[in-house]
């Protein structure tokens, strides 16, 4: 058989018959999502507070550069996977930001979505790697807040079949390619000159979730049927609103000024190192 990105991201029998059962599909209980996120934030609040010696770096380099690696992979197949079941596989393209209610959680759009909500546990690594480290004052309030409730956000989007997701999930993921690059670069001992744009692009990735989110809505209430998941677009909008918030901030804090001015100490012949400076002191 010859490869073809269609067969194994799209219309591989697996994705075809995927389907989200709660109490059979790995993950799918309220349960266990439950457990999942408290001994996250458990394990994170115990393990930070005993102020661990860090693990040497020629230890701990290689194993952070393997994990980046995995999810700048895993980051790319599902911005494809994503797309390509986006555009070929919904019986309508409007499906992308609006799905008719009670569609069951079944097919292509929902096997990524699975995969970005199993992929969320994963990160979790990040925070661990962090800790590690001996970095503590970069555990901060944005990347547990993010990392715990992310996976919720995830959860609903299958219980759900909450609309607007396919259109999230390959923003997201093609940003993450981004950001697991500069991870990557960080843990090879590189520091890419071009961490700010990095978080422009985390940040227009909010802004342009809201346009799709008011889109979602427009269709939600002058369509015939309505979209599915409507509450579901409450807690995305409460939470892409908070993390719009806290980005902004985190720009502010590291690069100073509004996000339209240009930053010389960034941008300038010196900028790679200045930038490590101004996050060593923050
Ligand atoms: C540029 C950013 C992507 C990252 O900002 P940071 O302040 O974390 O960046 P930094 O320069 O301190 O990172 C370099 C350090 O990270 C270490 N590092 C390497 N890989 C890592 C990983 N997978 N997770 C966490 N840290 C990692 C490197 O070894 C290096 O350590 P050393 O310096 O010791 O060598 C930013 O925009 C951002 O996201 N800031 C919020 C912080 C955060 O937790 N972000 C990720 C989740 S939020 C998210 O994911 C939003 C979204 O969905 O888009």
């Amino acid at each position: 058989m010859t490869f073809s990105l269609q067969y194994y991201l799209v219309n591989h029998p697996a994705i075809v018959d995927f389907r989200w059962t709660e109490g059979q599909t790995l993950g799918s209980t309220p349960l266990f999502l439950t457990l999942t996120v408290i001994s996250y934030l458990l394990i994170t609040f115990l393990l930070s507070s005993l102020h661990l010696p860090p693990v040497k770096p020629h230890l701990l380099k290689p194993i952070i550069a393997v994990h980046n690696i995995v999810l700048l992979l895993l980051s790319f197949t599902m911005a494809v996977g994503g797309c390509l079941s986006s555009l070929l596989h919904p019986p309508n393209i409007h499906w992308i930001i609006c799905i008719p209610p009670k569609t069951p959680p079944t097919g292509p759009l929902f096997f990524w979505a699975y995969i970005f909500y199993l992929s969320k546990i994963l990160e979790f690594v990040d925070t661990l790697l962090i800790i590690l480290s001996g970095s503590i004052k970069r555990l901060t309030f944005l990347h547990v807040y993010h990392h715990a409730t992310v996976v919720i956000m995830c959860y609903i989007w299958l219980h759900t079949s909450q609309s607007l997701f396919p259109a999230v999930l390959v923003t997201n993921a093609t940003v993450h390619v981004l950001m697991y690059t500069y991870y990557l670069s960080c843990a090879l001992g590189l520091r890419p000159r071009w961490k700010k744009v990095v978080t422009e692009f985390q940040i227009a990735q909010f802004k342009y979730s809201f346009v799709v989110m008011a889109v979602m809505l427009g269709f939600h209430f002058t369509g015939s049927s309505g979209c599915s998941g409507i509450w579901g677009w409450c807690f995305n909008v409460v939470f892409y609103a908070s993390l719009l918030v806290l980005f902004v901030d985190f720009h502010t804090k590291n690069y100073g000024g509004s996000l339209k001015s240009k930053n010389k100490s960034v941008n300038g012949v010196n900028g790679v190192i200045k930038v490590c400076d101004m996050d060593k002191r923050s």
